[in-house]
């Protein structure tokens, strides 16, 4: 028997896909419903935190699952995704757990290739150029044939979560979505794809839609294999001119959020919109969308989030700077957790970071951060009579 790396490596992902995913019912009860709660606005003991990314890069034990993986190998392997998306868990004491998988995975369903280029990130080889290129699109698409990967990961992880704390699924919104398929990997101006917006609007909103459907069965596919919340990531919403965000995407979010809830009925669950960059986006993600949640990056001040939406029905997320999670200065960090949580309150309000943590982060300064978090929310929500 053959018993170099590469084999024992091939031995190692056999038994890994081998793994039997028990049914999407009885799962273990909830020990922690904190995020549910906030994301209901209800009263909270404590504000539950995690982290965007929080499974990655910065985490040795990651690391070294990667060496042996390629990523989508990790993502296609739902004993693997689930192990990932576990690791974070066990080191700190996080309040939500979010699947591990990728935006990405909804271009490849659209038939589009995408591969992860060391060092560079994702990279779409034959992006959308043309609007006759809108033909290559594999639509409609059978989300539980192309993405069931992701389902089956969800199902396992929330069974061997056995509680501990809620598990987020998750998708990239439309527009996002489409400047990757547009620019063919990241950009910093997304030149290409907004030229689109003008010079395309059939064509625009032809992939914006097509986008969307997958978006929606996908999200619905997600909740109905366990997810207990979702969020939706506009990670370029800050390209967009407001009104091409009111033009293009509000409606497509108002929509995503609609017909998710629709779909699912009684077993509906609490969604998160995400945009960062989206100051402008404020009011019509809170009022115009549908959302429970809407996350905020950094650049947006806490107490001027809430005055700027009054008595909006909307839980805020964020925002703290992710470049804090590579400093050791723990008195700067408890500053800056006391002053989110001055400015946003401890009602309907989730902790996080304003982006997703990078891969210089500290794991021990982000044990200190959630531990802040949790300590110094106690007080303050018990002097606002929260339970
Ligand atoms: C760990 C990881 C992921 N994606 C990528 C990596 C690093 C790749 C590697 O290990 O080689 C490539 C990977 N995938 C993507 C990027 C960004 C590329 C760019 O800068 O445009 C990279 C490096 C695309 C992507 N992918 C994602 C977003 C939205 C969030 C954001 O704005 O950062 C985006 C934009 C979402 C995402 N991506 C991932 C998760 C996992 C769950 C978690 O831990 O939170 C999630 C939620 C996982």
């Amino acid at each position: 028997m053959a018993t170099d790396a590469s084999s024992i490596k091939e031995a190692e992902l056999a038994s890994a896909a081998a793994v039997q995913i028990p049914p999407a019912s009885n799962f273990p009860a909830l020990k922690n419903d904190l995020i549910l709660r906030a994301a209901r606005r209800q009263p909270v003991p404590r504000v539950p935190v995690w982290l965007m990314r929080q499974a990655g890069r910065y985490l040795p034990e990651f690391r070294q699952t990667r060496s042996k993986y390629d990523f989508f190998t990790i993502c296609r392997t739902p004993s693997l995704a689930c192990e990932v998306t576990l690791q974070p868990m066990r080191r700190f004491n996080l309040d939500a757990a979010i699947i591990f998988s990728d935006i990405l995975v909804v271009p490849q369903a659209l038939g589009l290739e995408v591969v992860m280029v060391e060092g560079k990130g994702p990279v779409l080889p034959n992006p959308i150029s043309e609007p006759s290129d809108l033909d290559r699109l594999r639509t409609p698409v059978d989300v539980e044939k192309e993405l069931g990967y992701v389902m089956r990961a969800i199902t396992l992880t929330r069974h061997r979560l056995d509680g501990q704390a809620p598990l987020i699924g998750f998708a990239g919104a439309p527009w996002t979505l489409m400047a990757y398929m547009i620019e063919g990997g990241s950009s910093t101006t997304h030149a290409k794809s907004k030229r689109w917006l003008y010079a395309h609007p059939a064509a625009s909103n032809r992939l914006l839609d097509a986008i969307t459907d997958v978006v929606i069965d996908f999200l619905v596919a997600q909740i109905r294999a366990g997810a207990q919340l979702v969020q939706l990531f506009e990670s370029h919403c800050g390209s967009l001119t407001p009104e091409l965000f009111r033009r293009y995407e509000l409606p497509r979010l108002a929509r995503i959020a609609a017909e998710t809830r629709r779909r699912l009925g009684e077993a509906a669950v609490p969604m998160i919109a995400f945009a960062k960059d989206g100051h402008f986006a404020l009011e019509m993600l809170a009022k115009d969308c549908g959302f429970d949640v809407v996350s905020v990056d950094w650049t947006m001040e806490p107490a001027e989030c809430r005055r700027r939406l009054g008595n909006c029905p909307v839980a805020l997320q964020g925002n703290l700077d992710p470049v804090l999670m590579a400093c050791t200065d723990r008195d700067q960090l408890n500053q800056e957790v006391h002053r989110m949580l001055q400015g946003f309150g401890t009602r309907g309000y989730i902790c996080n970071l304003g982006h997703g943590i990078y891969p210089d982060a500290q794991p021990d300064t982000v044990g200190a951060f959630i531990d802040a978090v949790h300590r110094l929310s106690e007080s303050a929500a018990a002097a606002a009579g929260d339970k």
